[in-house]
């Protein structure tokens, strides 16, 4: 079942990354007060990177006991382990570094030098079975309810490594797949599909700056998911929009209540 957008706009970038970073240590301790520990899925991308920096620089990040987490990845870039444009890389330097994550509950996704080769579609079915492993089976699904899986949209309404019009999009059965001829470099990536993405509790978008306002407008207003798959991506309980003003510039008035801008 769908979830109907919700949509938060904020100032700037800025207030938008400290807002989200807010309201993200409010779910875990709430996920971690309720069920005893929590998940997120992570997001490349600046802004999924600012929201982690923007988490790392507020206090109230040790409200987390960041030993009962779990933290999966939306998407990476299949290039070799430590490489400066990994996904993980990223998140590691804004935030994970800097905090007393249990090792064992980081789900990098693999690298192509990595234990199951330089294979990015056996890379990929082999994340679909960590997914697998830790699912809860009496929710007959195959991969964790996460608590909150974020996603970066793109100017052209990619989320995570599901391109317009690409195979990835369109898979139905799968929950995570290789991805070959990715217009965003690198070209070779891993990508969580639609419905792993579905399977998240909360979905949040994160949209920030002039360039992602086409991207939201199109989304936000009926299109297909296949030639926007941003329109795709939404949570069972919950599908939150959280963009600046910029990114919200071209949405129609009535899409958001003037108070949140
Ligand atoms: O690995 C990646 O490249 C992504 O996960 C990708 O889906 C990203 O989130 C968007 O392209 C938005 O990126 P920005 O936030 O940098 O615009």
């Amino acid at each position: 079942m769908s979830t109907a957008p919700q949509l938060v706009v904020h100032r700037d970038k800025e207030l938008m990354a400290q807002a989200a970073a807010a309201r993200l240590i409010t779910r875990i301790v709430d996920a971690q007060a309720s069920r005893g520990s929590a998940s997120v899925v992570l997001t490349g991308g600046r802004n999924g990177n600012g929201l982690l920096a923007a988490l790392a620089a507020a206090p109230a990040r040790d409200a987390i006991d960041w030993s009962r987490l779990d933290l999966w990845w939306g998407d990476e870039r299949f290039l070799p382990e430590g490489d400066p444009e990994r996904n993980v890389t990223q998140a590691r330097e804004a935030l994970l570094d800097a905090v007393p994550l249990d090792p064992e509950r980081v789900h990098a996704m693999p690298a192509s030098d990595g234990p199951h080769g330089s294979d990015v579609d056996t890379a990929a079915a082999a994340y679909a079975e960590e997914l697998a492993a830790a699912a809860d089976p009496s929710h007959h699904t195959p991969v964790p309810s996460f608590d909150v899986l974020m996603l970066g949209v793109g100017p052209d309404t990619h989320v995570a490594s599901l391109f317009p019009e690409l195979p990835a999009v369109r898979e139905t059965e799968r929950t995570v797949v290789g991805v070959h001829g990715a217009p965003k470099p690198p070209p070779t990536r891993i990508t969580l599909t639609l419905p792993a993405i579905r399977a998240a509790r909360e979905v949040w978008l994160l949209a920030a700056g002039e360039d992602k306002a086409e991207a939201a407008e199109i989304a936000l207003s009926g299109a297909g998911e296949i030639q926007s798959p941003a329109a795709g991506a939404y949570g069972r309980t919950r599908t939150l929009w959280l963009l600046d003003k910029a990114a919200a510039s071209q949405l129609p008035r009535q899409l958001y209540p003037q108070a949140s801008a």
